[in-house]
């Protein structure tokens, strides 16, 4: 690459030192950022990982730790060699497994096991078309934004898995892809059949619709989303944007999905200003077996903090660029470390699929790369609550949203970077 076109394609950002506040779990407690980190003290460490049947899981990440993965890390896609540090990577799909857990007594203890008999806990999918809401509905659920928000369709990719746990009762929410009927990239099929996969373990399924919007059946969402399991799974049908509508409209709109879908109940809410949010969890507590919680109730993902690092930055690029631009990005963290005495380093990657996308990102003299990467380090430091070091470079790879193997390498494939 160009001296001047290196300058204006990687540049890094810093800022004085201050306070952030501390961000709470959807029970109240103070979280501990219990999300998978590289970096984590010895106790936190312990507590970042689900406690059932995550033995295993946690001895991938020490020796991955050890080895230091992403020091260097320079990803070669089209020779990616899958058994190379496939323990390095997070399964999607796997709910773990209460039954074979080895547990200690600190796991014990979090996880309430002989404590409340009547404890209730399970894994719920939130299905939609694009831009019915199903992110704004998760965080206000989890009391914590994990899922990118836009105005935009079709901005979640993967599944976001959120934790929102009480007292008595802890829900893992499955924040989908919205369901899409023509898939122009191999990257929308992959993506539904991640919904898809979603729905697999789901002990009940969310199904949203916009009450501002025409009623619609919703049997593709659930041909597409649950597929023979339709009829077995409670589904609940969320009638979103209750605020942009007439007290009378909802009351009509209840009445028709009622009478013309299949969902066993209808609830109309505004998932943006928290309306029926409460009657939506009664809803969910009232089909969640009987059972002890999955993990540690301050926990509030599995995803590990890079995997959100990534997902603020693709954010701001749909909040900044028009058109065709954001769509056609993908954001990868290549290299995250941590540094006791100084700021952490984040390395990352905008991979766009042609030249011209580039030269937009960039903008005049790198301008709008740095307004860009600006606004995403203010906003990874208020999720992580530290100060970052982020490097962003722009690369262009031709067509990755058809090349199944790069899509499996960034995450598509219901499997994602442990670290
Ligand atoms: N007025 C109003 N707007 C809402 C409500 N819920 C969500 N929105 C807006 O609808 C848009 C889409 O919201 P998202 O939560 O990203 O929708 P999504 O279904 O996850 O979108 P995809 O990523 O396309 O699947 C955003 O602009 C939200 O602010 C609501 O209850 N009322």
């Amino acid at each position: 690459m160009p001296a001047m076109e290196l300058f204006a394609a990687r540049m890094c950002y810093s800022l004085p030192n201050s306070e952030f506040p501390r961000i709470q779990s959807s029970n109240g407690i103070p979280t501990h950022r219990h999300l998978s980190l590289p970096h984590c003290t010895a106790a936190s460490f312990r507590a970042d990982v689900p406690m059932a049947g995550a033995n295993s899981r946690r001895s991938r990440f020490i020796s991955s730790e050890m080895q230091e993965p992403w020091v260097g890390f320079e990803p070669e896609y089209g020779s990616y060699d899958s058994s190379d540090d496939e323990s390095s990577y997070l399964s999607l799909i796997e709910k773990p497994d209460r039954t074979t857990a080895l547990l200690d007594d600190y796991e014990m203890e979090e996880l309430e096991l002989v404590s409340d008999p009547n404890h209730k806990s399970g894994y719920v999918a939130v299905l939609g078309k694009p831009n019915v809401g199903k992110s704004t509905l998760a965080n206000q659920m989890i009391g914590q934004k994990l899922s990118i928000v836009t105005d935009k369709p079709q901005t979640t990719r993967h599944r976001i898995l959120g934790i929102c746990s009480g007292p008595d009762y802890q829900m893992i929410l499955y924040d989908t892809p919205g369901v899409i009927e023509k898939k122009m990239h191999k990257l929308d099929s992959m993506m539904m059949k991640n919904v898809r996969s979603a729905s697999l373990n789901a002990d009940c399924v969310l199904v949203l619709v916009d009450a501002s919007k025409l009623p619609e059946k919703i049997d593709e969402v659930l041909e597409e989303g649950v597929g023979h399991l339709k009829y077995k799974v409670p589904t609940l049908l969320v009638m979103n944007k209750k605020d942009m509508i007439k007290p009378g409209e909802i009351a009509k709109k209840h009445q028709w999905y009622e009478n013309f879908t299949e969902a066993d109940d209808v609830i109309p809410v505004s998932a943006k200003y928290g309306y029926g949010i409460q009657d939506v969890k009664d809803w969910i507590l009232s089909k969640l077996p009987v059972g002890p919680a999955y993990y540690p109730k301050d926990i509030v993902s599995e995803h590990p903090e890079r995997f959100f690092v990534a997902e603020i930055i693709r954010e701001k690029i749909f909040m900044k660029y028009r058109s065709e631009v954001p769509y056609a990005c993908q954001v990868n963290v290549v290299s995250y470390k941590s540094r006791p005495t100084a700021k952490d380093f984040i390395q990352v990657e905008i991979v766009v699929e042609k030249n011209s996308q580039k030269i937009i990102l960039i903008g005049k003299e790198g301008k709008a790369l740095k307004l860009l990467a600006t606004a995403a380090r203010l906003d990874i430091e208020d999720f992580l609550q530290k100060k970052v070091y982020l490097e962003v470079e722009v690369k262009v790879k031709e067509n990755w949203r058809q090349d199944e193997g790069l899509l499996r390498r960034y995450g598509y494939g219901g499997q994602i970077r442990a670290l």
